[in-house]
């Protein structure tokens, strides 16, 4: 049977007390979209998220760097053309631009993966964010034959390239970011004997953040890890994104013309032992520009058990993380959401047992 997330949130159906909005007839910031204590909105910072040739003959000791204080980098010489990342921004533009009522044919179900919708985090607020999200895992056909009965298959057709793409520069980066730790093809039991990623899952999130009249107290999507290894991101040219990082506060990561970003998430967290953090990132809103993103989340095969790599592990670094696999760890980020991974934590680093011995 291929590997699948379809069946990861059977167990967490999420229902939403708040309806789908109608961006386009809001005039003003409804109470609903207000979030409070975000005066800090305006004081992120511009500058330092580090931006990574693939062609460097560095990248690998670059990209390993930037994982360890960053968890995020941008990436240029990528190998994904132009005229790919028009064609996937085009395809979600005319997704987000067909009427509320055409939208929510396509509506994501309360235990499903797949479809238009809130994002699935949102059931963690009181407040709605400002955004529309559209989830694709597996084929988009469905779906797109109740969007586009006419012409469904030029729309999947982008996102069957587009996610072929993605998946194949997220086995390289994968790589590369492992590769910076000392670990070769033969330590990861899912990849075939040449490194190979066959059964690996991706899932492909659409965001569209449409101009808000109050953007700093708004919030586009509110702050979270990605559930992945690793997330690609494509965003156009409005800035949006901003990631968490210790001592400097929140960061706003630029768009680069042609750049992608890539983010360390939950499940590389676990594999690499802590020594990947993954990172905290939100995205906020503009008053005049809409912004669009595509996010192409990357896993291993959905029902293997990752854990942290033996090569990480010995007597001073004790396993930080038990055995889980990518769909029971979604489920655990239903329940637990910010808390899922310390949810998996199995042992206090031994630093952390040396400051409370001090204390004590
Ligand atoms: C594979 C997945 C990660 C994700 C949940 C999902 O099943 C598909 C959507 C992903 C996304 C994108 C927006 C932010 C996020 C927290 C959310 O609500 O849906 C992530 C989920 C995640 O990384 O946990
Ligand atoms: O829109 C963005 O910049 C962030 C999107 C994101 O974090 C996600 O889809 O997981
Ligand atoms: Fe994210």
């Amino acid at each position: 049977m291929p590997s699948t997330l379809s069946d990861a949130f059977k167990g967490h159906p999420v229902h939403h007390h708040h309806k789908h909005p109608d961006f386009t007839s809001l005039q003003e910031l409804p109470d609903s979209y207000a979030w409070t204590q975000l005066d800090e909105n305006s004081t992120a910072v511009c500058e330092g998220v580090p931006v990574i040739d693939l062609h460097d003959p560095n990248a690998l000791q670059l990209i390993g760097h930037a994982c360890k204080t960053w968890g995020v980098f941008q990436i240029i010489n990528h190998g994904i053309s132009t005229s790919l990342l028009e064609k996937i921004e085009s395809t979600s533009r005319s997704l987000f631009s067909l009427p509320i009522q055409q939208k929510l044919k396509a509506s994501r179900p309360p235990d499903g993966v797949s479809g238009y919708g809130l994002a699935r985090i949102s059931s963690f607020f009181s407040k709605l964010m400002w955004s529309e999200g559209f989830t694709i895992a597996g084929s988009p056909l469905d779906h797109f034959c109740q969007l586009w009965p006419e012409n469904y298959s030029q729309y999947c057709d982008v996102i069957d390239e587009y996610e072929r793409e993605m998946k194949n520069l997220a086995g390289r980066l994968m790589w590369l970011m492992l590769g910076s730790l000392g670990i070769t093809k033969g330590d990861i039991k899912w990849a075939g004997p040449k490194g190979e990623l066959k059964d690996t899952c991706s899932a492909l999130q659409l965001n569209y953040y449409p101009a808000c009249p109050d953007p700093d107290r708004a919030m586009g999507l509110a702050a979270h890890t990605d559930s992945t290894l690793l997330t690609i991101l494509y965003q156009n040219t409005t800035s949006g994104l901003q990631v968490l990082k210790e001592g400097t506060g929140w960061v706003t990561v630029p768009p680069i013309s042609g750049g992608l970003v890539v983010n360390v998430g939950d499940l590389l967290h676990i594999i690499s032992n802590g020594a990947y953090p993954s990172v905290l990132h939100r995205a906020v809103v503009n008053r005049t520009k809409n912004r669009l993103s595509i996010a192409c989340l990357y896993g291993p095969p959905s029902n293997v058990q990752i854990s942290p790599l033996p090569k990480l592990v010995g007597p001073s670094h004790p396993p930080l993380y038990r055995p889980i696999t990518w769909s029971e760890y979604l489920g655990n980020k239903a329940k637990h959401f910010n808390k899922a991974l310390s949810s998996v934590r199995v042992c206090t680093p031994l630093n952390d047992l040396n400051s409370i011995v001090e204390v004590v």
